[in-house]
């Protein structure tokens, strides 16, 4: 699913290597964290899958194809096909959750016909669809970002990307948060999640990238918080 070919980032302008000769593979339907410490390059790594940066040395490829290949229209497809989870995910504060995931659908075409199920089911696959009318003043922090979860994976892209999904979560709705992610990886989606949340690393197991410095240092199938 993701390539990486001795990939360097050095940011113009700074001049910050946010990445140095990193090269790994991701595969279909796999689940990886992306741990490191603050500036170690978890950003810049999910910035240059969706091609919001180009990289200075090296190839990014994505489903087989490299980045290089993807222009105009075509990067704005390539993103719509990769669903996206942040740390803080706005959602339209005028929407109830329905819509807010509705939302999603509208902007990448699908039919209206669709919507109900296709909005139904992804609530249904947060553990939301009794809070379908709620308002986002309504909802707590950690379902929020469950809805947030639902917009993502509504259109069913086959990678979802997570930067700190869980940075603004007590543990408990981290937990929820992550058991969620699980359960969209186990449908088939590639899932990449980069976290500072130790505990959640240990607690559930995948395979782990570590970046320190730009550089990736470890890269342990089993998983395992190693800071
Ligand atoms: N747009 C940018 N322009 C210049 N330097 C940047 C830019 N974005 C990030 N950097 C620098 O690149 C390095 C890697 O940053 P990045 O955001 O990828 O790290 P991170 O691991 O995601 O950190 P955090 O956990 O704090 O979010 C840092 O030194 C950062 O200051």
């Amino acid at each position: 699913m993701i390539q990486f070919h001795s990939v360097t980032l050095s940011y113009p302008i700074t001049g910050t290597l946010a990445l140095d000769d990193v090269s790994l593979q991701i595969g279909k339907g796999e689940f990886a964290y992306l741990v490191g410490h603050s500036g170690a390059g978890k950003s810049s790594f999910m910035n240059l899958v969706l091609k919001r940066a180009l990289p200075t040395r090296g190839e990014v490829m994505v489903a087989g194809m490299s980045l290089k290949h993807y222009r105009g229209r075509r990067t704005a497809l390539l993103r719509r096909r990769m669903g996206t989870v942040f740390q803080d995910n706005l959602l339209l504060s005028h929407l109830n959750a329905y819509d807010n995931v509705a939302f999603a659908l509208r902007v990448t075409g699908v039919h209206q016909r669709e919507w109900p199920s296709r909005v139904t089911a992804a609530l249904r696959t947060v553990g939301l669809e009794h809070k379908k009318y709620a308002l986002p003043v309504q909802l707590s922090q950690g379902e929020q970002q469950r809805v947030a979860i639902a917009r993502a994976i509504v259109s069913d892209p086959p990678l979802l990307l997570a930067d700190e999904p869980t940075g603004n979560l007590d543990p408990e709705n981290s937990r929820e948060v992550l058991k969620v992610l699980q359960n969209v990886n186990l449908r088939g989606t590639t899932v990449i999640v980069a976290t500072h949340a130790r505990d959640l690393v240990e607690s559930y197991r995948h395979r782990t990238l570590t970046l320190r410095k730009g550089k990736l240092v470890r890269d342990d199938p089993y998983g395992g918080y190693a800071l």
